[in-house]
């Protein structure tokens, strides 16, 4: 075994993994970097850039539909293999186009996952490698499902490059990743079921707002079972059969897919973290606000992996910029993020952002809450859209804007506006103030916080 050294071991390619190790090497470091899959990691591989690919075309169909009988004569109809081979025009590069970068960089890299075997050293590609730092970047993997004929699950991957449209297909679990195929499916004919373990789907979303997406999806003809224990999966000769309870009684469902969206957990299992003393939970590595592994000073974790949650691409890179600049100069920054804005891109979009309304009555004593549904309102009208709804949450005290949930065609973007409305600590006053495009999804924000 030949031993090399390096100033900085990067492990995983991901958003967070190239931010930090690319901060680094600018600083004149020596860096390596290792991923045991295609380099550019989930996001770019196979999640949100792929996924949102696939989606513009079922809002599209969607979109079609709610315009027919009012100027659209035909709704489209798609060439899924060229819609597939469109997605993957933005995906296969990926990879060489990262590793390029790196190279060009002055990266080292390596294609294996590596093995901790003492503080500072990994085993890797049949190398000993030591290094002053570890910045642990290895994002998150798909939750398994203890069940009898796991096998047989399928994954949101699995979703992403399906090659036709399956007449039939079951999630367990509802949080973002079902909602968003599950729409995008119905929209496009297969039916669809979903079972979930909880009394809800999207638990941590304003459930004002779910209630009314979980009935758009019903009228797309999603089926959801809640209070759903999945005991097991078996093959048949076309289908997969389910076997759950709910309420307490046994039942089975046929589909052609059954896929586990039950949750994502950290990728930590292949790199032996006990050999080198880094600590981890269910959560992720175990970090300070520094990002730096609490048991072992000289490891930095960063991305879906650090236990700093929520998983999220953004909130990925900046972890990574904060672990770039702290291993460069030792504790110069910390994490310190007031509000992490997200969407659920299901159609139409559920995006939330600052504290939902139970939180928010935790922290602060009086609260405004501005709820209602717009789907009277001229921008739901003009796309014979029923469903638009907002709840927006204001210190009553200060009349600070500290939460935003809104469900409505353009909600990924109207959010935005309110996450740096929340950020610079906008009053409800302030922001009517401001003057915004007509006619626009920005001029509703400003209506939703009248007083009624
Ligand atoms: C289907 C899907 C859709 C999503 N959509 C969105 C979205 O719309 N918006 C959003 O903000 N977020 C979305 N996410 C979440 C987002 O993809 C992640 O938060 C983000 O990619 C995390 O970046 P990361 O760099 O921390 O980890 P990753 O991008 O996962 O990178 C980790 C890298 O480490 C590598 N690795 C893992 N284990 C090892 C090992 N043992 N050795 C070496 N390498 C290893 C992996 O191969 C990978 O390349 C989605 C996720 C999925 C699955
Ligand atoms: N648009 C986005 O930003 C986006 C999209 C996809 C994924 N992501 C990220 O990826 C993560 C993973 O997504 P996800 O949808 O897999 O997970 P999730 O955590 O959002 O939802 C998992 C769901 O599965 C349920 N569940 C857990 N165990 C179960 C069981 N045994 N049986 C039935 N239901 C069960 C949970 O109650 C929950 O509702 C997200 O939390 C998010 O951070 C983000």
């Amino acid at each position: 075994m030949k031993n090399k050294h390096y100033d900085v071991f990067v492990i995983g390619s991901g958003v967070a993994g190239q931010t930090a190790a690319e901060i680094c090497v600018e600083n004149n470091l020596s860096v390596a970097i290792a991923d045991n899959r295609e380099f550019g990691g989930t996001c770019a591989n196979r999640g949100c850039d792929s996924k949102r690919i696939l989606l513009q075309f079922s809002k599209l169909i969607y979109q079609s539909r709610n315009l027919k009988g009012s100027g659209v004569k035909k709704i489209p109809k798609l060439n899924w293999k060229k819609v597939q081979k469109f997605k993957r025009s933005f995906s296969n590069p990926i990879p060489a186009n990262t590793e390029e970068k790196m190279k060009g960089l002055g990266i080292a890299m390596y294609h294996q996952s590596p093995k901790f075997i003492s503080k500072n050293e990994v085993e890797v590609e049949g190398k000993v490698v030591s290094a002053d730092y570890f910045v642990i970047a290895t994002g998150n993997v798909p939750r398994p499902l203890e069940i009898d004929g796991k096998a047989f699950l399928n994954v949101s991957e699995d979703v992403l490059n399906l090659k036709k449209i399956p007449k039939s297909i079951t999630f367990i679990g509802s949080g973002y990743i079902t909602m968003e195929f599950a729409c995008m499916l119905a929209t496009l004919g297969s039916k669809v079921t979903i079972l979930e373990r909880a009394e809800t789907a999207l638990g941590d979303f304003d459930q004002f707002l779910v209630k009314k997406l979980i009935a758009k999806l019903e009228s797309l003809g999603v089926k959801f079972v809640f209070k759903a224990d999945v005991t097991a999966v078996e093959k048949l000769k076309k289908n997969k059969k389910v076997s759950y309870s709910t309420n307490g009684k046994t039942e089975i469902h046929k589909s052609r897919l059954v896929i586990n969206a039950t949750g994502r957990i950290p990728a930590i299992a292949a790199l032996e973290l006990h050999k080198a003393g880094i600590d981890a939970d269910n959560n992720g590595i175990i970090v300070n606000d520094y990002l730096q592994s609490k048991s072992h000073p000289k490891v930095y974790a960063c991305g879906d992996v650090s236990n700093k949650s929520p998983s999220l691409t953004p909130l990925s890179g900046l972890q990574g910029y904060i672990v770039g600049n702290n291993v460069v100069k030792e504790k110069s920054k910390t994490l310190d993020v007031p509000c992490v804005p997200s969407t659920v891109f299901t159609t139409p979009n559920l995006s939330s952002v600052g504290y939902g309304e139970a939180e928010a009555k935790a922290r602060y004593k009086n609260v405004k809450v501005y709820q209602g549904d717009s789907s009277g309102w001229y921008n739901a009208k003009k796309e014979n859209e029923d469903t638009y709804a907002y709840t927006i949450i204001a210190n009553e005290r200060t009349d600070e804007i500290v939460g935003a949930h809104i469900l409505s065609s353009e909600a990924n973007e109207s959010i935005n506006v309110f996450a740096a409305a929340i950020y610079n600590k906008m009053t409800t006053k302030n922001f009517k103030r401001m003057l915004m495009t007509y006619p626009s999804f920005g001029m509703d924000m400003k209506k939703m916080m009248e007083n009624k």
